[in-house]
């Protein structure tokens, strides 16, 4: 699953090559930073929405689009999945209350 990611991450980076005409991700990245965090709440919304209709397949496909989204957006700003991917591995050995100290120092 984390290859599917690494694999993405592989054709979004491809894109920023790309003519905006022959490529949605290509057309994204033409528009800019902010077209893409709009797209990135606008999936974030929908997510809630389905959540709420409480439709497993809706709740899916609204989750993937949001991922791929926010996939767009670490790419636009030169990061990949590898780095939050890292970031959650770090967490992982603790608590959800170490955390919390944590981020209050
Ligand atoms: N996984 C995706 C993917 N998920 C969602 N989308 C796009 O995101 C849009 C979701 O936005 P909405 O739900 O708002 O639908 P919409 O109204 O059509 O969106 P807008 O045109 O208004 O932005 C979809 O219409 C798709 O165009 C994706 N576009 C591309 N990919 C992957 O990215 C790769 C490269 O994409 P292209 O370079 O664009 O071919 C593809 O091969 C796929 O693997």
């Amino acid at each position: 699953m984390t290859d599917t990611l690494t694999r993405l991450a592989a054709v979004l980076e491809e894109r920023k090559a790309a003519d905006p005409e022959s490529s949605y991700v290509a057309k994204l990245y033409s528009k800019g930073l902010d077209a893409i965090l709009k797209k990135v709440g606008e999936e974030a919304t929908e997510t809630v929405m389905a959540a709420k209709d409480g439709v497993p397949d809706k709740i899916v496909y609204e989750v993937a689009d949001l991922w791929f989204h926010t996939l767009v957006l670490l790419a636009h700003q030169n990061l990949g999945p590898e780095s939050v991917l890292a970031e959650l591995d770090r967490r992982f050995g603790l608590s959800g209350l170490e955390e919390k100290a944590r981020r209050a120092k």
